[in-house]
């Protein structure tokens, strides 16, 4: 099965246009869960232009299903990660400045770093999950950090989707096989959504995890939250 994570960033950036705390993130999450979402996804950034480090501490006290938390990691997201002990911690190579995510991490150059940092986190009982290219040389470097999952980075995917499905998929079903060879769990996101998921699942039907934001609460302007879960979910049914 393929648990579907909601991404909350978006709920927070519309909290924080208007500095009070309408949405209510927390209720957000426990509504997103209590509609069908199998995990919280969040991303505090360093400018905390959406989520922040407050907000994972609140939320780790009441999520109940699989959190997860996403960034670069630096100190202040290992501090946190120890403090509040997230059933995953995804690692994500953005420097500070990043308006979203644009790439995994070039896990040859950074190998001897990531396995530090994925040492340090499983001491707090945290899986880690990298984020990863489709790209084969990074995969058995990344199997040689320790982590336990590698998270495809699908907006190339997502791009070439319309133009060419085919095409888009390939190296992903490629590399995808290679992460199982190498026993790595596979988790995928960034810029999926209800035209482009179905064929991404049934192409990759042993993903363990999708985590998905920005096109999910877009859609939720339009279907209603509880329905737009719903639609996702069926998604991942194939
Ligand atoms: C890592 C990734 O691709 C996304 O989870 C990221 O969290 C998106 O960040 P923004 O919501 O800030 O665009
Ligand atoms: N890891 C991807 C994620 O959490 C959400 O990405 P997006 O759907 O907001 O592009």
């Amino acid at each position: 099965m393929t648990k579907l994570s909601v991404n909350i960033n978006k709920i927070a950036t519309l909290r924080n246009a208007r500095g009070g705390n309408n949405p209510n993130v927390v209720k957000v999450a426990l509504d997103a869960e209590r509609f069908g979402a199998q995990g919280i996804t969040v991303h505090p950034r360093p400018d905390e232009r959406h989520i922040r480090y407050q907000d994972v501490i609140d939320l780790a006290k009441v999520v109940t299903t699989e959190f997860n938390i996403e960034g670069y990691p630096d100190q202040r997201f290992m501090d946190l990660i120890r403090l509040v002990r997230p059933a995953q911690a995804t690692l994500v190579p953005d420097p500070p400045q990043a308006i979203t995510s644009s790439s995994g991490w070039d896990t040859i150059k950074h190998q001897l770093l990531l396995r530090d940092i994925v040492a340090e986190l499983h001491e707090s009982g945290t899986r880690v999950s990298i984020f990863i290219n489709p790209e084969s040389k990074y995969f058995e470097p990344a199997k040689n950090t320790g982590t336990d999952r590698v998270e495809l980075y699908t907006e190339p995917y997502a791009t070439a989707y319309p133009s060419n499905k085919e095409e888009a998929i390939r190296p992903y079903v490629e590399v995808a096989l290679l992460a199982k060879e190498l026993g790595l769990g596979l988790n995928a996101g960034h810029d999926l959504d209800l035209h482009n998921l179905k064929f991404l699942k049934e192409s990759i039907p042993f993903l363990d995890e999708v985590s998905i934001g920005h096109a999910l609460i877009c859609d939720a302007l339009y279907f209603g939250l509880e329905n737009t879960i719903q639609m996702y979910r069926r998604q991942l049914e194939v």
